[in-house]
């Protein structure tokens, strides 16, 4: 067997493939970002070819940085971006649309005509998921009426629907040569199309939607062997791991005990609770979702509260105003000025996720004066994602009945000092960053490894998990309530201003 792992991550902003060592160290690594291509105000896409020829270029770089041999690899795990909706032709592999990612909010007009019919939570017993523009079911039946064709050549059992781990799994393991159109119970949990309970397709649910079942992938177990990689870089380690990237995080973050939670910091941020073995239903407008499946044992459960916008704001600044060059000088640009300066600033890009579930908010800037510079902005937008983080922890916390001790984070954003410090200043908790930060491909990984025995069980896992950092609580309780209080008056801002 190989002595290493290898992780693809395909995440939003970009694609890496991270190979791991036993102890669940960085080997070697190599990442590109791809194209956000954004036809319309509220849409947003990927080309799929453009991603699937990254991945490979990504393998093909980080296999080859030190040296190795496909049979220096135990196994390939995947983890990926969820809810972002692909079509494409079985026989020739071709996309009939660009990949529809999870923010866009194209579907909003139909999300409302579904919530008029029963409500914004007539799937939520079944599902765990509020009806909102976030899901793929509804994003597929946006395909199937729009893109001339699909429908037919749909129902005739030519198209195949997939998210991105389905496409990914496909092409690695043969595409139109035989590839495998399979998809883990996590990535299935997330298309609103999937009996939480049963693991199965709901037949109700895709009559409602008016979907072909022909064209779903197989839900199958997060950890277990799919096939054998065709790519010459990987050319015949098995593929074994597949996850939704959050639900990787968790796994990569040992969380493996109901109680344990994660939140990652990307370009939005997800924070989840391992719930064991029986779903959890909300109160607080929080998600119920698949944690993982390890082989056959049975699934686990987790509830999730979701951030659209958090590192993508960052992005924002950088792309759309120019205010700095590189996403790590927002930190120094914040650090100019003392404080926000009375500056709010409600990233509802895409509406608001957890815990509102609002599709028709849009993004608020509330508090400015003529004494606010951009300093006070790139503040606001890094204290927007810790707020919106104490929402979420809030609602956990209600929901789960559990007061976290602490919070264990991950992400691109964990790098940055100031949020950090301010995460735990305003959630009056410890904030803890373990050693690998790289958890999300730590989890592809991990459940690649448990599938071929490279790995014995999840008490090894356990045991490689080492803190790397702590911030501490530094704020007084009348500050930190009152910039929640000002937070809370901002979120109103941004309500219903869609008609
Ligand atoms: N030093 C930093 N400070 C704040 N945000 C950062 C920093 N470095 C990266 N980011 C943000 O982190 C995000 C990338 O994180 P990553 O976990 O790689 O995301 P994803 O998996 O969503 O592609 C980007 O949105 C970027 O703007
Ligand atoms: O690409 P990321 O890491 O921001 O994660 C996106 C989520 O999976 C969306 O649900």
């Amino acid at each position: 067997m190989g002595r290493y792992i290898g992780a693809i991550d395909q995440g939003t902003t970009s694609s890496r493939f991270i190979i791991f060592d036993k102890g669940g160290r960085v080997v070697s690594v190599a990442q590109k970002e791809h194209e956000q291509i954004f036809p319309k105000a509220g849409w947003v896409e990927h080309d799929p070819q453009e991603i699937w020829q990254k991945v490979r270029a990504v393998i093909g770089e980080a296999m080859a940085a030190k040296d190795l041999k496909p049979s220096d690899l135990a196994a390939v795990g995947i983890t990926n971006q969820r809810e972002t909706t692909l079509v494409w032709n079985r026989k020739t592999g071709e996309p009939v649309y660009n990949a529809i990612v999870w923010q866009d909010t194209r579907i909003a007009p139909m999300v409302a005509e579904f919530a008029a019919q029963g409500g914004q939570d007539r799937y939520r017993a079944i599902t765990g998921l509020p009806l909102t523009t976030y899901f793929s079911g509804l994003k597929l039946r946006w395909i199937l009426q729009n893109v001339e064709g699909a429908r037919a050549a749909a129902e005739a059992g030519e198209l195949v629907f997939g998210t991105i781990d389905s496409f990914l799994i496909w092409h690695l393991t043969g595409g139109v040569d035989g590839g495998h159109n399979v998809i883990d119970v996590t990535n299935a949990s997330r298309t609103q199309l999937m009996d939480l309970e049963k693991l199965a397709w709901d037949g109700d649910i895709l009559a409602d939607f008016d979907i072909p079942a022909s064209m779903l992938p197989e839900i199958v177990p997060s950890s277990a062997v799919y096939g054998e990689a065709t790519p010459n870089a990987i050319r015949g380690v098995p593929v074994a791991g597949d996850l939704g990237d959050q639900q990787a995080a968790l796994f990569g973050q040992a969380c493996f005990e109901p109680g344990d939670a994660k939140n990652t910091y990307g370009t939005g941020s997800f924070m989840l609770l391992n719930t064991g073995t029986e779903p959890v239903s909300s109160k607080s407008g929080l998600l119920t979702t698949l944690g993982y499946k390890i082989g056959d044992a049975p699934a686990v459960y987790a509830l999730e509260g979701s951030i659209a916008i958090t590192g993508a704001l960052v992005q924002w600044l950088r792309d759309n105003l120019g205010l700095f060059q590189s996403s790590e000088d927002i930190e120094p640009l914040a650090r100019s000025v003392e404080d926000n300066g009375g500056t709010y600033f409600v990233p509802a890009f895409s509406g608001l996720y957890a815990p509102y579930w609002r599709d028709n908010a849009r993004g608020v800037i509330a508090g400015l004066t003529r004494f606010v510079n951009k300093g006070h902005i790139a503040r606001a937008a890094l204290e927007a994602t810790a707020f919106q983080v104490r929402e979420v922890v809030e609602a956990m916390e209600a929901d789960s009945g559990i007061a976290l001790a602490d919070l264990r984070v991950d992400g691109g954003m964990v790098v940055n000092e100031l949020l950090m410090q301010f995460q735990a200043d305003i959630l009056g908790k410890p904030v803890v960053r373990p050693v690998v930060r790289e958890t999300t491909a730590l989890g592809a990984a991990y459940a690649a490894g448990l599938a071929v025995g490279f790995f014995a069980s999840t008490d090894v896992l356990v045991a490689n998990w080492a803190e790397d950092r702590r911030w501490s609580p530094e704020m007084e309780e009348d500050r930190r309530s009152e910039l929640y209080r000002m937070w809370k008056r901002a979120v109103t801002r941004t309500f219903d201003w869609i008609d």
